[in-house]
């Protein structure tokens, strides 16, 4: 199956995909099937074959043949009365640098796009609601910022500054460079794009479209695309075996996915991804992007890939782990989509806390009932009280504990005296001295009954009782070698066991979240060796953990091993646009010792800018809201399961769900909590923003966005005092907003009441929608958008 193939059987909807589908398993039972009515089109080069076959009586596909009609591809579908004469004036050919196989409609394309600069009223075609690539959302036309007159047939061509040269050696698809040559508006780019191009092409030219240098082009885009070998463009047994020319290697997964739509397009992987998910790495590797990039579904199917590899058995040597619970049930469900139950069979899936505990379960050692983060707040308030200290905050211990004196290890003042406290907002030591005797304090609370813990403590013992293990395993491996190979069991008295890593391989998602004893821990399960830790992360998306050196905690990553993803697939260019205005200018790290950038992040789908509501008060914003969502829900016929509401805290978002509930909206919510929310529950999702990490949502409406809420007042007090806690508070205020405004997919709405937050622009009050119009039955209507971007 082509991946251009699964594009359009995506666009055209389940029947169609079922009918493919069928069609392809009798053709792979038999070959000469006659009932499949098979005709022969042309020949494709020297070795290749296309052939026209009936899916149904509805649809037909254009099949490429290679290896002597042993090797079958379908590589476009069409269906209607006009199928057989759309098939037949396809394009079809080898694209001389990535090597990929590619289809171009060269009529349509010209028929729609070129002839548009005489028709004043075209928009930009649509497919089923939320499928349509580029994705446009209902209502948005209006709204899409192409706003290019007509009559424009003097213009210069877009691309007319770039030479056929420059562009082939880009990757565009040489059979289009004609039409392009045309294109002379944005509205016919617009145009062009809602075609089924080949996904190398599309990326290029909307990347030269927003000025990107040719030279920047090749390095972020084409580079990625290039195969290992040598691409000739005759050879069409060679190109239809690259991986780039296929949807998915495993054709059952592809087959098993098509008419399910939504979550189908979860497969696919870019040649970059594939390199990665597939790499053999010395040591361990670290993936780097931005929001969407596709940063978990390498991660998943690198786990497919390593246990793929793994000699027959019934343990579970891979483990694949992450920063929260939800996340982890999250992942859970991914594999099984992946790879059903024989691949869940060798995986352990587990949040690195829930990991941790494990362990000092295990060991049977007592630590006490660990406390959530209220309780640990609670408890520092009460030291507080006790000690009189209120010149220091409890949020300020609670992470100068868990990152500087647990991750660091500081069992006594003189280890904590002289802790690197790199990227902690500055302190004297006299004041560390005062920080140590109200940590002793804290301590002392947690040792007095009924003991309790924090998850930063058992996750520094679980880590010092791995590398208790990983020294004892070491130890025997070495006596097993000098003993010539044999097992000697009786060395490790009482235990009677032979021991092991307790991992082969570990893959991580939203490593930037992890703490120095969640490294620690992991870095002691697995033997340094050959791909043997692989973790994925971004540290624009930092909202729980403090920067860590990944080579301090013993993870090695060299060269190639360490690499960045830039393609969003997740978010338009317009919410994506927003999204990246609130990080600009912010440093970054990159896991490890360097700087990581945005550098080269793009995104390929297009849609509504984001819109902005303002209210004059919480109760007519929340009630905008429900407006906005029943009406998405009602006139477009979005799931309520595919839209979500954040709110600033756990109260509110009660309050929120019981305004959606009541008289005249009747629509359903619930709570997203630690455990997530079972993926087919038709309600709309509620939860602060922390809640929306490593999620994905049709609709997003990002609620209480006023200053004061975003970043919230309180850190106002550092503001003079403590500038340089007050400038980390602001950013990770900053990447909150970063990750929960690049959780949507097609829109994005962000509403306040008061005035707007200082991250939104600067006249966002005055171009804002008036959300008391909105509840007005004469008010404009709600699709509409001619705010600004935020
Ligand atoms: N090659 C691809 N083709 C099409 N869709 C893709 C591809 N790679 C990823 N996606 C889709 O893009 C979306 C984002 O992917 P994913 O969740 O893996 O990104 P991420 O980098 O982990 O994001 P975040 O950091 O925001 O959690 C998902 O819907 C995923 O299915």
């Amino acid at each position: 199956m082509g991946l251009q193939a699964h594009e359009d059987i995506r666009r055209r909807g389940g029947a169609v995909g079922d009918a493919v589908a069928t069609f392809v398993h009798r053709l792979r039972a038999d070959r000469s099937n006659r009932a499949l009515r098979r005709t022969f089109l042309r020949a494709a080069g020297d070795n290749g074959d296309l052939y026209l076959a009936y899916a149904d009586t509805q649809s037909m596909v254009l099949l490429l043949s290679t290896d002597g009609g042993d090797e079958m591809r379908v590589l476009a579908v069409r269906d209607g009365a006009l199928a057989r004469d759309e098939l037949t004036r396809l394009t079809v050919e080898i694209n001389p640098v990535s090597g990929a196989i590619e289809v171009v409609d060269q009529s349509e394309v010209s028929a729609n796009v070129v002839a548009l600069p005489d028709r004043t009223d075209t928009t930009p075609e649509e497919g089923p609601q939320g499928e349509a690539v580029p994705r446009v959302s209902p209502g948005t036309q209006a709204a899409a910022d192409t706003t290019a007159p007509a009559t424009s047939s003097l213009r210069t061509p877009i691309f007319a500054h770039h030479d056929d040269e420059v562009l082939l050696g880009l990757g565009v698809v040489p059979s289009l460079l004609p039409t392009l040559r045309k294109v002379r508006t944005d509205e016919q780019f617009e145009a062009l794009l809602t075609h089924n191009l080949p996904e190398l092409t599309r990326d290029v030219l909307l990347a030269l479209r927003d000025h990107v240098e040719p030279r920047d082009v090749r390095r972020h885009i084409t580079d990625k695309w290039r195969p290992e070998d040598d691409v000739n463009p005759g050879d069409w047994s060679r190109a239809a075996r690259r991986a780039v020319s296929q949807a998915e290697t495993d054709d059952d997964a592809v087959l098993g996915a098509l008419g399910k739509g939504f979550d189908a397009w979860r497969l696919f992987l870019h040649p970059e991804q594939k390199r990665l998910a597939a790499g053999d790495f010395k040591g361990s590797a670290k993936v780097t992007g931005g929001p969407g990039t596709g940063k978990t579904v390498v991660a998943l199917h690198r786990v497919r890939h390593l246990v793929d590899r793994l000699p027959a058995g019934h343990s579970r040597p891979v483990l694949l782990t992450t920063y929260n619970a939800n996340l982890a049930l999250d992942l859970l469900e991914r594999l099984r989509q992946l790879g059903g139950a024989e691949l869940l069979r060798r995986v352990d899936v587990k949040s690195v806390d829930v990991l941790a505990r494990e362990i000092v379960e295990e060991a049977r050692e007592a630590l006490g009932r660990p406390m959530d983060d209220d309780a640990a707040m609670d408890l520092w308030h009460t030291v507080l009280t006790e000690t009189g200290r209120f010149e220091y905050d409890a949020e300020f211990l609670d992470t100068e504990f868990k990152h500087v004196i647990v991750a660091g290890r500081c069992g006594s003042w003189e280890a904590y005296r002289r802790v690197g406290r790199a990227g902690r907002p500055r302190i004297s030591m006299a004041q560390r001295h005062e920080i140590w005797q109200l940590v002793l304090a804290y301590k002392a609370h947690l040792e007095s009954p009924p003991r309790q813990t924090t998850y930063a403590l058992i996750a520094d013992r679980a880590a010092a009782l791995e590398q208790h293990r990983m020294t004892r395993a070491e130890k025997q491996a070495r006596y097993k070698e000098e003993q010539g190979g044999r097992d000697l069991v009786h060395r490790e008295a009482g235990s009677g066991m032979w021991l092991r890593p307790r991992y082969q391989h570990i893959v991580v998602d939203e490593a930037q979240d992890l703490s120095a004893s969640h490294w620690r821990m992991l870095r002691a399960m697995v033997a340094k060796g050959p791909n043997d830790i692989f973790l994925v992360g971004d540290a624009h998306q930092r909202i729980y953990g403090h920067r860590v050196v990944l080579s301090h905690q013993g993870i090695e990553i060299r060269g190639r091993a360490s690499r960045r993803l830039t393609l969003n697939y997740r978010t338009t260019r317009q919410i994506l646009g927003s999204a990246n205005r609130l990080i600009t200018g912010a440093a970054f790290d990159d896991l490890d010792t360097g700087t990581d950038t945005l550098d080269g992040y793009r995104s390929v789908l297009t849609g509504l800018v984001p819109q902005l509501w303002r209210a004059p008060d919480r109760m007519t914003e929340m009630r905008a809201v429900a407006t906005l969502i029943q009406e998405r829900h009602d006139t477009y016929g979005t799931p309520y399961s595919a839209m979500a509401v954040s709110v600033p805290d756990g109260s509110s978002a009660q309050q929120f769900a019981g305004v959606l509930a009541r008289e005249p909206y009747h629509i359903p919510a619930v709570e997203l909590g630690p455990k997530g929310v079972r993926a087919d529950l038709e309600a709309v999702r509620i939860g602060t923003m922390h809640r929306f990490k490593g999620l994905e949502f049709q609709r997003v409406f990002l609620t209480s966005f006023g200053e004061g809420q975003v970043p919230h007042q309180r850190i106002e007090q550092y503001r003079g005092t403590y500038p340089d806690r007050y400038r980390q508070e602001e950013q990770r205020a900053r990447s909150l907003v970063f990750v929960a405004a690049t959780r949507a997919r097609d829109e994005l709405v962000i509403t306040w009441s008061g005035k707007a937050s200082r991250f939104l622009p600067k006249d966002a009050d005055e171009t804002a929608h008036r959300a008391a119009d909105l509840l007005r039955k004469d008010g404009p209507p709600s699709g509409s958008s001619g705010s600004a971007a935020a």
